[in-house]
């Protein structure tokens, strides 16, 4: 079927993020394509998950401390809203573009889905560098981002969350500037706020213990304990940094981690806590003492159990795939890997957990802080990690299952539960009018 607005040709090309690596949101199709076998009577509606239901772009202008007048450009993407209100992240970073917003949103829709949460997909994000810009004029960028994104979001219609670049109080300014704008405390518009503005315990941890909850789900699979386990992890924020103090707490050996500023290897294993501490005084990795530097494409191939890419997407090309020697490869990172790395993986016998799957604990404990929000009613951390870890297992469990019922991979497979359940409420919902 022909669409007038054929987005996939408007926004293709190259990724800015990986010059080998293909536009995300071309990745993003291409994974639904993969799905079309296996839909059965839906297929008819294929076209929708392939067309973002919503996009909106908006001019952020500030007055800089300087006296001068600065803009960024926003976006907020609502990829598909069949199941339920928008949610996803927000980020800031200097290379956000449209197309990655896009696929970034989708990427929410498959996610949310897969795991059974009830919401559509959503993201959003603004090109500027947070560390370029001072204290008060990322507060101004994020307030005038909330209100014209204001048309679109809203407790029961588009939640954002924090993503990269952005935190629990970029979150409290968000909430603050919605709620001013509509005359009351509107807690339930974000997740990811800080406790004292209804935030959830366990938020902060969460996408970092869902990544811990389903690499240990399939070392189980392949007799591959955590405990000694060789670990790499891309980006030390909050899903690698985290995610690299739960493997290491767990009794694993974080080999070789990295981040902006590099990539750091020590064969005995890293001091975690260490590390953490170097960024939280450095801002970065640079520096820290702890491990040696390793070139960017031996770090790739080091030989490990779990590779943890948690940084951005199109970081394992197809070149990478054919050189890396981990066993496990579990997605922190939303788009990391490309479709055609996603190949060479699987015949290559590496077991990719999807990021749909793998990095869905942090808006897992984001429903939860809507949830908890609504009711006025929070619950206890052991409560809340007791709730992730289930809802976490029985997704894996669902996806492996249908994997080895239809002999895909652990991706598509998560896809063709989550695009049944996205494509069925469209279907149920009625005709477009
Ligand atoms: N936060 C969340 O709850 C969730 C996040 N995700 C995904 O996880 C990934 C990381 O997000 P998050 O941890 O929140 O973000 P953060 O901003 O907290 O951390 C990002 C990390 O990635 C590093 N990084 C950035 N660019 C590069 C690069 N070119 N090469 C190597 N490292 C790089 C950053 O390094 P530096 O600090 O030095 O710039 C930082 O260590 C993203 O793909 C995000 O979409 C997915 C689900 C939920
Ligand atoms: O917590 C959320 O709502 C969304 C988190 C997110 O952006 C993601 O899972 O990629």
């Amino acid at each position: 079927m022909n669409h007038p607005m054929d987005l996939t040709a408007a926004v293709g090309g190259l990724s800015y993020l990986n010059p080998h690596a293909p536009e995300p949101w071309a990745s993003f199709v291409e994974q639904i394509e993969r799905v079309r076998p296996y839909l059965g009577e839906l297929e008819r509606w294929i076209e929708t998950l392939k067309h973002p239901k919503r996009t909106l772009i908006v001019d952020v202008p500030i007055e800089r401390d300087d006296g001068t007048v600065a803009h960024y450009e926003g976006y907020r993407v609502q990829h598909n809203l069949s199941r339920g209100p928008g949610k996803g992240g927000i980020r800031f970073h200097p290379a956000v573009t449209l197309n990655e917003v896009m696929a970034l949103a989708g990427w929410m829709t498959v996610k949310n889905a897969a795991v059974g949460l009830p919401f559509g997909g959503a993201k959003g994000g603004i090109r500027v560098d947070p560390a370029s810009v001072s204290k008060g004029e990322l507060q101004r960028i994020t307030r005038r981002f909330t209100s014209e994104i204001g048309l679109i979001i809203g407790p029961d219609r588009d939640i954002p969350a924090p993503d990269v670049g952005t935190n629990a109080m970029t979150m409290a300014v968000m909430m603050d500037t919605y709620s001013m704008n509509r005359g009351g405390t509107a807690t339930g518009v974000v997740t990811g706020k800080p406790i004292a503005l209804g935030g959830s315990l366990g938020r902060q941890e969460a996408t970092g213990r869902g990544v811990y909850i389903t690499a240990r789900e399939a070392g189980r699979r392949l007799h591959l304990p955590i405990e000694g386990a060789r670990v790499v992890v891309q980006g030390f924020g909050n899903v690698g940094g985290i995610g690299a103090r739960l493997f290491h707490e767990a009794g694993a050996k974080v080999i070789a981690i990295g981040d902006h500023s590099g990539t750091w290897l020590n064969e005995g294993g890293i001091d975690i806590p260490a590390a953490l501490a170097h960024v939280a005084a450095h801002g970065a990795l640079l520096g820290f003492a702890g491990a040696e530097p390793v070139g960017i494409e031996d770090f790739w191939a080091l030989p490990c159990e779990f590779m943890i890419p948690a940084a951005l997407e199109g970081q394992i090309t197809a070149a990478r795939a054919e050189r890396m020697r981990a066993r496990v490869v579990v997605e922190g990172a939303n788009g990391p890997t490309t479709p055609a790395a996603d190949d060479i993986l699987t015949d290559r016998g590496i077991l990719v957990v999807p990021d749909v799957l793998a990095n869905a604990g942090g808006v897992t404990v984001s429903y939860f802080e809507w949830v908890q929000d609504f009711s006025s009613f929070f619950w206890t951390e052991d409560e809340i990690n007791a709730r992730l870890e289930r809802i976490m297992v029985q997704a894996f469990d669902a996806i492996w299952q249908v994997s080895q019922d239809k002999q895909v991979s652990l991706r598509t497979a998560a896809f063709i539960i989550a695009c049944h359940r996205v494509l069925e409420a469209r279907a149920e919902r009625g005709l477009y009018p």
